[in-house]
């Protein structure tokens, strides 16, 4: 069991700003894992067969207008049936680690009860395909296809559903566990709350502010409570959660703005850091929600199931939130807005600087937890040239780029411990559908030819050793 202790405020030691220079995986310590991340809704497809039962993003795709295109994963890049072809892709790029997410509607079609052993039997098939070719398996149990089933009992807004995601837990490290020793309890659970049942943006759709945060509540509840699943069922297990986090600036240094970057902080990263590291909510955010919830959900042993002690803390970082008072300063209205940085193809500022503010801030406000970036990556629109190649140098940019950041947070003192690009290969982004492309791999959605890009053949020259400019 892991025993960090909070070291409270660190002083990390202060680096240059920008170190351009060259770069290789010898930056970073000798043991540090170097994968690729997938998940299963995104990248399946064939979500009728081998027992699966429907998810929220199933429902939510199926409804017009939700999903660009009216895209949906029933097809996606089907994984499902080529898993030993993408496996081998990953065993050409030399990754060490395959960060894959588990699709609870194919383990439990309803989302409780007896497994599908169909669905268990695909994942132990693809935990062998990568243990044969060397690659270390990295399980998300929940990267958002919640069963439908457990959707239309309440959904994550009912606390029922955080025990159905322990059950389901237990039920995973029964079958993987004797060959899977990384576990991720939750991908993103702000995504999950805010984006799924706060903005109505994300699967189901909801719009509730009261729901959303009751939502993240019985998330985090889930999370505490499969940590425990997991560790009577797989001792050896390292065990952690993922967060998308994002450092917050100020627009500007006028009125107002402190007060603007201290709730977008809050309600971005605080709302998850400080109940899963700390044991309690931050009170001033307490504060700034009083008016949608009163937390009355909240049931007193909860904070202390929700900080199980962890492994790690799984990072996914792609943008910077820059942010200013609202039109009308003092009513918490707040404001988006950019440097007028490059952006990539999702409207997002490409800021490495913003990697290495994260990093050095989780290390020195919540101790000396050992953190993995489980994504970081970029979308542009990839095409495949007449001569069958795919040239993405935003991407390779990107990436290098971000890597400088990861080695300078390491120099700084961060103990990271792993990277995992987003993605593998091209697959379904959500609400965008197939329109934004992430992939170190590019997938012709229609014949479903795999072609390396060149930031898949550049993160393979890296990962070989190559030193590579930035
Ligand atoms: O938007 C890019 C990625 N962000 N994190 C969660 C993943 O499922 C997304 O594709």
């Amino acid at each position: 069991m892991p025993d960090h202790q909070d070291l409270g405020h660190r002083d990390l030691q202060n680096q240059p700003d920008h170190d351009h220079g060259a770069l290789s995986r010898g930056d970073f310590p000798p043991e540090f894992t170097w994968g690729v991340a997938t998940s299963s809704y995104q990248i399946e497809g064939a979500t009728s067969e081998g027992g699966r039962g429907p998810s929220i993003w199933d429902t939510f795709s199926a409804t017009p207008g939700r999903v660009v295109d009216g895209d949906n994963g029933d097809v996606a890049v089907e994984h499902y049936r080529r898993y030993q072809q993408d496996a081998d892709l990953m065993a050409g790029l030399g990754v060490d680690a395959y960060r894959f997410s588990v699709a609870w509607p194919r383990i439990q079609p309803t989302g409780s009860g007896p497994v599908n052993q169909a669905g268990v039997d695909f994942y132990s098939r693809l935990v062998d395909a990568l243990l044969e070719r060397g690659i270390t398996p990295w399980a998300t149990l929940y990267h958002w296809d919640l069963p439908q089933p457990l959707e239309d009992l309440g959904g994550w807004p009912s606390r029922d559903t955080a025990y159905r995601f322990a059950e389901y837990a237990a039920h995973v490290a029964d079958a993987l566990g004797d060959r899977v020793k990384h576990f991720i309890t939750l991908n993103e659970p702000w995504c999950s709350a805010f984006l799924g049942y706060g903005s109505g943006r994300h699967a189901p759709g909801r719009s509730d502010g009261a729901a959303a945060l009751a939502a993240a509540h019985h998330l985090m509840l889930g999370h505490g409570l499969a940590v425990q699943a997991l560790r009577e069922r797989v001792p050896d297990a390292q065990v952690g959660i993922t967060l998308n986090l994002y450092p917050v600036t100020g627009a500007h240094d006028g009125h107002g703005v402190d007060d603007a970057v201290r709730r977008i902080d809050g309600l971005s990263n605080r709302w998850f850091l400080d109940p899963v590291l700390r044991g309690a909510y931050p009170k001033d955010v307490v504060e700034d929600v009083a008016h949608i919830s009163d937390l009355a959900f909240v049931a007193d042993a909860d904070l202390e199931t929700i900080n199980a002690p962890l492994d790690f803390l799984g990072v996914n970082y792609y943008t910077r939130h820059v942010v200013a008072p609202g039109a009308f300063p003092g009513t918490g209205l707040v404001e988006f807005t950019d440097r007028g940085l490059p952006t990539t193809a999702m409207g997002w500022e490409v800021d490495a600087d913003g990697l290495f503010d994260i990093l050095t801030r989780v290390t020195r406000d919540y101790g000396d937890l050992p953190l993995v970036m489980t994504e970081n990556g970029a979308a542009f629109d990839d095409e495949v040239g007449a001569d069958g190649t795919v040239h993405d140098p935003r991407r390779i940019d990107f990436l290098a780029g971000h890597l400088a950041a990861a080695a300078r947070a390491v120099r700084a003192g961060v103990p990271l411990r792993g990277y995992f690009a987003w993605s593998l290969m091209d697959n379904f982004e959500w609400a965008e559908g197939y329109a934004k492309r992430f992939g170190i791999v590019h997938v012709d959605f229609d014949t479903q030819e795999r072609t390396v890009k060149d930031s898949g053949r550049w993160y393979a020259a890296f990962l070989a050793g190559d030193r590579t400019q930035y």
